[in-house]
């Protein structure tokens, strides 16, 4: 399987299960990688046969600028459900650091890979 990336994608975001957590905006770092097949882009060279990862980029924006969960892990499923709804990815992997979420520490955060399967009403 083929694989689009996206490292270091950062977004300001309301996230956390403390309240004073929930008064600021803080960054967050998104790693993605999504299982795609490259070789229909490939041979048409339009952007229509490929996973746009501009168009990535702004969904998993705009879902972390509004869904404002407490937790990372809630952040991390409701990503992956709209990308497997909303592009035709075959696997995701899916890193959201949180920096500077514990002192002392270089990175923390929350790791998930997904299949398409895992999400049978997604098609
Ligand atoms: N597994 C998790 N543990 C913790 C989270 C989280 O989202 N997932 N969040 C926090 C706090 O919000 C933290 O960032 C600051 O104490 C704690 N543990």
């Amino acid at each position: 399987m083929d694989t689009i990336f996206i490292r270091g994608l950062r977004v300001d975001a309301i996230i956390g299960v403390h309240a004073w957590e929930r008064r600021l905006e803080r960054a967050l770092v998104f790693d993605l990688e999504l299982g795609t097949d490259i070789r229909d882009a490939a041979s048409s060279d339009q952007i229509r046969d490929a996973i746009d990862y501009a168009a990535v980029v702004e969904t998993v924006t705009r879902l972390a600028q509004t869904l404002q969960p407490a937790l990372l892990e809630t952040l991390a499923e409701g990503i992956a459900r709209r990308l497997f709804e909303d592009f035709p990815i075959r696997r995701l992997r899916l890193v959201i650091d949180k920096p500077g979420a514990v002192p002392d520490v270089k990175q923390i955060g929350v790791a998930i890979e997904r299949l398409r399967e895992d999400y049978a009403a997604c098609g």
